[in-house]
């Protein structure tokens, strides 16, 4: 299993907030600054040049940004090694649904699991949301596909077979 963890910066709706779910489900730990992200996760960031790839499978653990997209600011991580962005995938949570790239910080989590192969935990994260499996369902080829890409440059090609 890997490790999970959220940066939160107490922008977005609290009652709507996916990851403190998961922090009370002992799924995922919440880091009180930025300044606590593990220095070699792969951090999930929508501005990153690399895309998430299984090419990724050893970093030790997966970290999101938990904030408001209105507020979302990646400046403070700009120079982190491991910045990902994922490929093209539509949302699922009732919020931005069928929306490309938009994901909440759960989707986004069981999306790099499952393309480095911890397919069971994607599941697994996403179980606690009414919505959640959907966003299997919804993106199932092209979550299988990337899953079996070789590098971020393979993932990059694939999505254009889905945009
Ligand atoms: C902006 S926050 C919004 C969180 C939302 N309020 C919730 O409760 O889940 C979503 C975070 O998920 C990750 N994320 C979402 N879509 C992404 C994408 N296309 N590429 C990389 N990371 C993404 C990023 O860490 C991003 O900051």
């Amino acid at each position: 299993m890997i490790p999970l963890y959220a940066y939160r910066d107490d922008t977005c709706d609290p009652r709507k907030c996916t990851v403190k779910k998961l922090a009370r489900r002992g799924l995922l730990r919440i880091v009180p600054s930025i300044a606590k992200i593990p220095r070699q996760t792969l951090l999930l960031d929508p501005t990153a040049e690399r895309a998430v790839s299984p090419a990724d499978r050893d970093l030790p653990s997966i970290t999101a940004l938990d904030c408001s997209w209105e507020v979302l600011d990646t400046g403070a991580v700009a120079s982190w090694r491991n910045r990902r962005a994922l490929p093209f995938l539509v949302a699922a949570n009732p919020v931005n649904f069928g929306r490309p790239f938009r994901l909440t910080s759960v989707e986004a989590m069981a999306a790099a699991l499952y393309i480095i192969g911890e397919k069971e935990q994607a599941h697994d994260v996403l179980a606690p949301f009414g919505w959640g499996l959907r966003f299997l369902e919804v993106n199932a080829d092209p979550l299988e596909d990337y899953s079996r890409a070789k590098d971020s440059a393979e993932v990059v090609a694939l999505q254009a077979l889905y945009m």
